[in-house]
């Protein structure tokens, strides 16, 4: 066992960054003991049709939220990557310029359950643990998962679940309805002054 920090990567589209993201990184935060959450905007997440705001829009919004919490980071590892967003990519570049820390993948429910799909997750699964998200509305049908992937996470069974998603953040602001304090104050600024995921 590594004996270095330990240190959370939580990745995400962050389409907008919302409270659930926040609150849930919390939580892991507390209850693996991890010293620094890193946040990590994908560019181009694998998994997802198409995003809404551009991905230094995205960056920055998680930067805004994250910048009162003295362990979140916003980290640019996928900034600058080309192509897809692939996790396995992120992990062997952090494993390798911090051999010594003790790396977990931060991962709601619905993608815990995505792992399977994932490009080459047993190099992932190999190099890091998996801290699982419980998330209102998605079933945790446990026979879904094959066991080399079920014993590498650890879920957060503590405390509370939102049920938020950056989707319903987007189409209320579409409907023009208000989002205060579902997503921080300097991100809804932020919305607000570059009219993001307004409609017309
Ligand atoms: N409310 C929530 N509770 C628990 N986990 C969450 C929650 N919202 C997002 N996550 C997790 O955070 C990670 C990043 O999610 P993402 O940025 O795609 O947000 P989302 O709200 O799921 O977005 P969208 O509605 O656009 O699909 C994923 O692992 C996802 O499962
Ligand atoms: O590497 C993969 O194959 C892979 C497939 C699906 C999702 N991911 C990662 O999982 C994180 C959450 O994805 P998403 O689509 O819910 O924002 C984000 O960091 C993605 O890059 C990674």
């Amino acid at each position: 066992m590594k004996k270095g920090k330990k240190i959370g990567i939580y990745g995400g589209t962050f389409d907008p960054i919302h409270i659930g993201h926040l609150v849930m990184a919390e939580q892991a935060r507390q209850a693996a003991g991890l010293e620094e959450v890193w946040f990590v905007p994908a560019p181009i997440p694998p998994h997802k049709q198409g995003v809404a705001a551009s991905a230094k829009d995205r960056f920055t919004m998680v930067e805004r939220a994250v910048a009162d919490h003295p362990s979140f980071r916003a980290s640019r590892v996928e900034m600058d990557r080309s192509g897809p967003s692939y996790t396995v990519d992120t992990v062997r570049l952090l494993c390798r310029e911090q051999p010594d820390t003790r790396f977990f993948l931060i991962v709601g429910a619905d993608m815990v359950l995505d792992l399977p799909r994932w490009v080459r997750i047993e190099e992932i699964l190999a190099s890091v643990e998996v801290i699982g998200l419980m998330r209102p509305g998605v079933k945790l049908d446990m026979e879904q998962l094959p066991d080399h992937i079920k014993d590498r996470v650890t879920w957060v069974k503590e405390g509370v679940t939102v049920d938020l998603s950056s989707t319903w953040i987007r189409n209320r602001v579409a409907q023009g309805g208000s989002v205060r304090y579902l997503v921080p104050e300097p991100v809804r600024q932020y919305m607000e002054a570059h009219r993001l995921y307004e409609s017309g």
